[in-house]
């Protein structure tokens, strides 16, 4: 089992690159789709295992990706298929987004219900309601939706119930090539919604109103194939902030977009770190104390929820009870149990989370429920006392380039040791990990070697592994 061990009490200084947005690069890609003639050249794709993932949903479709020094080339004039299955689409919410392009390019699709992470029920119906308001025929059954729009897709007005960000992407791109003018009421706000539309015209599309609350789009016949520099990650930006406030550090995020973080930026101040924008980035200084903050998330430009988790860290260890309300996701607290098991006292109630400050922060093994509570168990491992070990590392990978090696360049000691160093090592052992249910559940990673064997011997989720110490030291930077 692959895992981040980090021993806490550095502090962080340095230089970080933020990469290119996992959320706006996702439904780019998908968006390529749409582009009947000329090639799409994605520049700031970062290596994530999201992207990979949609790579090979749409070379699925009969894309051609070559993908090489973060820069994407898509050619999808010819399309082989309007199925995405079941294979890719389950491992990320975001598949799903190869929807509206279909629709609007083969009038037809087939299409796998999505996966994601688990961070609340995360239904579709916003997304299904556009369609249909734009002449789609649409049966679900045996977990795939099939939709059919005979001729093309018609312009509607489509009033969104809750301002989805998937939904208005997924419209949005169906919108391009229907027939006639829709108009997205209710839409949702986020920079990534931006990112996607300049694209979208830039290839041809006439969206107007892209980061408000109403975007209208008057279809076209033919998108073309362009190239598109995507915008930095304001969450990866947001976590590297928080990593440099924890450690009592002094970081430089480059590339960090200011005005992508307005309630991130504004909840340090206001628990007194210091903030500076600068040419291409921001400088964050941390506070010899901090102070308590409430934080509830909201959809752009509200707190975002994507940085809950990595904030709850944070208020673990400023004076006084911080109170947390998750608005936007109905089960994102999975990763209080894990701070507790790191001596953080928390108290759920519902959708809001009751922090107590002034922790003693604890190493323990903890587990990633989820990509961000991952970032957020690694910051908190960074202010502990003693070693952390994360595993769930499959939920990081998907958002996160190298989130060790970019925290062990800051002056972190943080190493990542991956499965196949510790099955390689030699027979002299000793006993590290112990797995939760939850862990059980989430890890997709197949066990080998003698994980293999107790795997097969002991489904109690008590088992201990035999972990060889000596590689592990060998592999500690
Ligand atoms: C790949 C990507 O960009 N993921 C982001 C995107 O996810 P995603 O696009 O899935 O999130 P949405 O904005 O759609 O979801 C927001 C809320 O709306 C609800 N909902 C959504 C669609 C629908 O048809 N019906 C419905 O009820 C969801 O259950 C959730 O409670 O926005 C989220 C909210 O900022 C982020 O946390 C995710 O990181
Ligand atoms: C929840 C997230 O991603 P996804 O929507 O892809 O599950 C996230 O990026 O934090």
């Amino acid at each position: 089992m692959s895992k981040i061990i980090v021993r806490g009490g550095r502090k962080l200084k340095g230089t970080v690159r933020v990469h290119g947005a996992k959320n706006a690069v996702l439904p780019i890609l998908a968006a390529s789709l749409l582009a009947t003639e000329g090639e799409s050249v994605i520049c700031d794709v970062p290596l994530l295992d999201d992207v990979l993932t949609i790579k090979q949903v749409i070379e699925t479709l009969g894309a051609k990706a070559s993908y090489e020094g973060e820069k994407m080339t898509v050619s999808a004039s010819e399309l082989i298929s309007c199925e995405a299955p079941y294979e890719w689409v389950r491992k990320m919410r975001a598949s799903f987004l190869v929807m509206g392009p279909l629709l609007a390019r083969l009038g037809r699709v087939r299409i796998s219900l999505p996966g994601g992470c688990a961070i609340g029920t995360r239904p579709i119906d916003q997304h299904l309601k556009g369609f249909e308001a734009m002449g789609a025929d649409i049966t679900l059954g045996n977990g795939f939706i099939e939709a059919k729009a005979p001729g093309k897709l018609r312009g509607a007005k489509i009033y969104l119930d809750v301002a989805s960000v998937g939904a208005t992407e997924n419209i949005m791109m169906a919108a391009s090539m229907a027939e006639g003018t829709t108009t997205i009421d209710n839409a949702a706000k986020e920079p990534e919604i931006v990112d996607l539309a300049n694209y979208l015209n830039a290839m041809g599309a006439k969206i107007r109103g892209a980061g408000t609350g109403v975007i209208r789009i008057e279809g076209v016949d033919k998108l073309t194939g362009v190239t598109h520099s995507v915008i930095p990650d304001r969450v990866e930006a947001g976590t590297f902030m928080i990593a440099a406030a924890i450690t009592g550090g002094d970081v430089f995020v480059e590339g960090a977009i200011g005005d992508h973080l307005g309630p991130v930026i504004a909840k340090l101040q206001e628990m007194g770190v210091r903030i500076t924008e600068e040419d291409n980035g921001l400088r964050v200084q941390a506070a010899a104390s901090m102070r308590s903050v409430d934080v509830k998330t909201l959809p752009y430009p509200g707190f975002p929820t994507d940085m809950q988790s990595q904030m709850m860290a944070l208020q673990l260890v400023s004076e006084g009870t911080s109170v947390v309300t998750e608005t936007v996701f109905e089960n994102r607290f999975m990763h209080v149990e894990e701070f507790k098991k790191m001596n953080a006292h928390i108290k759920v109630e519902g959708r809001t989370a009751v922090v107590s400050g002034s922790s003693k922060l604890l190493g323990a093994k903890v587990c990633a429920t989820d990509l961000r509570a991952g970032a957020a168990l690694i910051c908190a491992g960074l202010a502990a006392e003693g070693e952390t070990e994360v595993t769930g590392l499959h939920h990081v990978d998907r958002g996160y380039v190298d989130i060790a090696g970019k925290l062990a360049a800051l002056g972190a000691d943080i190493v990542r040791v991956e499965e196949e160093d510790i099955e390689e090592a030699p027979v002299e052992t000793v006993t590290l990990a112990t797995m939760s249910p939850a862990e059980e559940h989430a890890s997709e990673d197949v066990p080998v070697g003698a994980a293999a064997a107790a795997s097969e011997s002991d489904h109690n989720y008590k088992r201990e592994k035999e972990v060889p110490v000596a590689k592990i030291q060998a592999t500690w930077v």
